[in-house]
């Protein structure tokens, strides 16, 4: 992976001419360590909104609209992005700063738009954690679904965590149990239910929001975030868009808790249809799982671990004792959704 101006710009390596990425860029290139720093909250046909850091938690403040400086026209940047801007910070209505430069990215969410596609695309940088918001009913869950986000989630190296809302149409109980044995936890919302633990979930860390359109997810976006009235139509507070704005990502702050700490930071992303994961290996999928990736040394070369691997250390590591046969069970079923061609 190259590196060019601070940011991996792996998703257009494809695209790059060969000359321009050997051309020496420390010598005459600007420094702009000092520059103000700040994080991307939404991207809107190459307007970029920001949060400047050290802002005020009082909405609306620190924020300003910025576009690309022509040395990053050939990188993406995405929600989350921590980016180097300068010019007017005044952030008043009209103003525009310049995006000069974009931080090295801790951990980046990607997805390709179906198995087929070659150039996977970052949706979300920096985030923690990875929340997947499943309805029980209404629409049903698509377990098919849930486990290719997951499999996205876990390669980005983030934590995951499912969060199941309309817990008053159905039951869990079949979720909670298939995913016990991959210890991802498993919360239930239904309106007017206490949130209090998944705000303890979501204290302190950056976790995005993936959900098949219509499970409740702007819902509950709003729940955590009172006065927020995400996707109604209305002109939003901390944007200061309607309603289109929900076709693509944003970053929103939660409120602290009661207790003060700071309460988090939530990257709502637009209702998915798709998970393309052509961009994910099964050892990618394996690192995700420490106890299991240790049991992968004698595995033969590119072996792909899943239930028709021929010596796979994992099976060895059950019959052995080490592994139980539920956890190698769940971990080859999420396998089996990058490799299945399955997408919805
Ligand atoms: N019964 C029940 N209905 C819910 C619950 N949460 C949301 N709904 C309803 O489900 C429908 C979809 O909710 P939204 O919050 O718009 O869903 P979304 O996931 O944001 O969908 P998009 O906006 O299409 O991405 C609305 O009619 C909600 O009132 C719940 O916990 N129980
Ligand atoms: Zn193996």
């Amino acid at each position: 992976m190259s590196r060019r101006g601070g940011i991996h710009s792996d998703e257009h390596a494809g695209f790059d001419r060969p000359g321009r990425r050997s051309r020496p860029r420390t010598k005459d290139r600007p420094d702009f360590s000092d520059a103000a720093l700040a994080t991307v909250i939404t991207v809107d046909r190459g307007r970029y909104r920001l949060r400047l850091d050290g802002a005020s938690d009082e909405p609306g403040r620190g924020l300003v609209s910025a576009t690309k400086a022509r040395s990053l026209s050939r990188s993406r940047v995405v929600v989350g992005d921590r980016v180097r801007v300068v010019g007017d910070l005044s952030g008043e209505e009209g103003t525009l700063a310049r995006l000069v430069e974009v931080e090295e990215r801790r951990t980046v969410l990607r997805r390709t738009a179906d198995d087929d596609d070659p150039y996977e695309r970052p949706v979300v940088a920096n985030a923690d954690q990875l929340a997947i918001v499943t309805a029980l009913a209404d629409p049903p869950p698509r377990p098919g679904m849930i486990d290719r986000i997951l499999v996205a989630g876990f390669d980005a190296g983030l934590d995951a965590l499912l969060v199941l809302t309309k817990a008053d149409l159905a039951s869990p109980d079949e979720i909670v149990a298939a995913y016990r044995p991959l210890d991802v936890p498993v919360l239930t919302t239904q309106p007017g239910a206490d949130l209090s633990d998944l705000r303890e979930r979501l204290a302190g860390r950056t976790t995005v929001f993936v959900g098949h359109s219509g499970v409740g997810k702007s819902t509950l976006v709003n729940a955590l975030i009172p006065g927020l009235d995400r996707a109604v139509g209305a002109v939003n507070a901390t944007t200061g868009r309607g309603r289109h704005t929900s076709t693509s990502a944003i970053a929103l702050q939660l409120p602290a808790l009661p207790d003060g700490r700071d309460g988090g930071w939530v990257i709502d992303t637009p209702g998915v249809r798709s998970f393309g994961l052509s961009h994910v290996t099964p050892d990618g999928i394996v690192s995700a799982f420490g106890d299991l990736a240790a049991e992968t040394g004698s595995c033969p070369r590119g072996c792909r671990h899943d239930s028709t691997a021929v010596d796979c250390g994992l099976d060895q590591a059950v019959a052995e004792g080490r592994l139980s046969p539920e956890r190698l069970q769940s971990f080859r079923r999420i396998l089996d959704a990058r490799l299945s061609a399955e997408t919805y």
